[in-house]
């Protein structure tokens, strides 16, 4: 597969100084979805504004479709289609008329036959004479992508899609991106749930304090996500992990009362009863136990803690 966007070195400092984006490398394919993962101020909105030329990079190249951002902003943006995070639409206006008229902005030709196909795909076509306000939120959700897709862009971008929606609405959602990956549209999305990357996207990129720390496919990811901590409660607190227990990937915490085990939940054998049987062997004595499945938090967790290390 070519790439669709290619990203070198890509840098954003803001005016205050502070670094959003600190040299990111990036190659999307064409056709795939990816999505790109990552806490509250990781720097996802940074880099798709940068990308769909609403924010000015600080350093590196970005090529969309083979527009450079900078050199030919309208052949690379008029390649790109926006649903950003906030919905944004004049309210009082007709469903037909405000994704006719997104076309035109970017100078399209009017194709009233391209228009009802997209709002016939988005299910819309019934509700084309109604005015915004009159939608449910899941309408107007459907409204914004068909706005962004009026232009016939080859990447579709989606600023959290899901944010804030209830969970039918988001199965709905999924189900409407996974038609429109049929269409043979790239679509990049960001997200906070990884059920959503799970379900959706064919890569991953996951980034953290402006740098993005890992991409892969999202079924290697998976496997690493299989993974589950192992929380014991001591009785008495210890001081430090007794040198017999080096076998087990372990931490202490909570003042020297719990120790953390985190194991791969898929493997034949996890080392669970072995280290509760050494536990014993070394009088430890525990009151409590529980399980977790790792969370996306716990491998940005680890990311940074390996990073810090190496
Ligand atoms: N105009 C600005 N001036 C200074 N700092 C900014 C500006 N815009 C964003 N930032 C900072 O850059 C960082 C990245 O913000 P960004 O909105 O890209 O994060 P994000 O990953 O999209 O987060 P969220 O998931 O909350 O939307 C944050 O720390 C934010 O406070």
């Amino acid at each position: 597969m070519a790439s669709i966007i290619n990203i070198r070195g890509l840098t954003k400092r803001y005016a205050s100084g502070f670094e959003a984006l600190k040299g990111v490398d990036l190659s999307i394919e064409e056709g795939e979805i990816f999505a790109l993962l990552g806490p509250n101020g990781a720097g996802k909105t940074t880099m798709i504004s940068i990308i769909c030329g609403i924010a000015r990079p600080t350093g590196g190249e970005v090529q969309v479709a083979g527009h450079d951002i900078a050199r030919d902003y309208r052949g690379a943006r008029s390649a790109i289609g926006l649903v950003p995070q906030e919905l944004s639409t004049d309210q009082f206006e007709r469903v037909i008329d405000t994704v006719t008229f997104s076309r035109g902005l970017f100078g399209k030709p009017r194709n009233d036959a391209y228009v009802e196909k997209i709002l016939r795909d988005l299910s819309l076509w019934d509700k084309r004479h109604s005015k915004i306000l009159e939608l449910s939120g899941g309408m107007k959700r459907r409204v914004m992508i068909a706005k962004a897709l009026s232009h016939e862009p080859r990447v579709l971008f989606l600023d959290e899609p899901t944010a804030g929606v209830d969970v039918e609405l988001r199965r709905d959602m999924w189900k409407l991106i996974g038609e429109l990956r049929q269409t043979g549209v790239t679509i990049i999305l960001t997200t906070h749930y990884i059920e959503e990357a799970e379900e959706m996207a064919d890569r991953v990129g996951v980034i953290n304090r402006g740098e993005l720390m890992l991409v892969e496919e999202k079924t290697a990811l998976m496997k690493k996500l299989g993974k589950k901590t192992l929380t014991i409660v001591l009785i008495d607190p210890i001081a430090t992990l007794p040198p017999e227990l080096a076998d087990w990937d372990l931490s202490l915490h909570a003042e020297g009362q719990e120790i953390e085990y985190i194991f791969d939940a898929q493997a034949e054998r996890t080392g669970v009863s072995s280290l509760l049987r050494r536990l014993g062997d070394l009088g430890l004595g525990y009151k409590d136990l529980n399980t977790r499945q790792s969370s996306l938090e716990d491998i940005f967790v680890s990311l940074v803690h390996q990073e810090k290390a190496a």
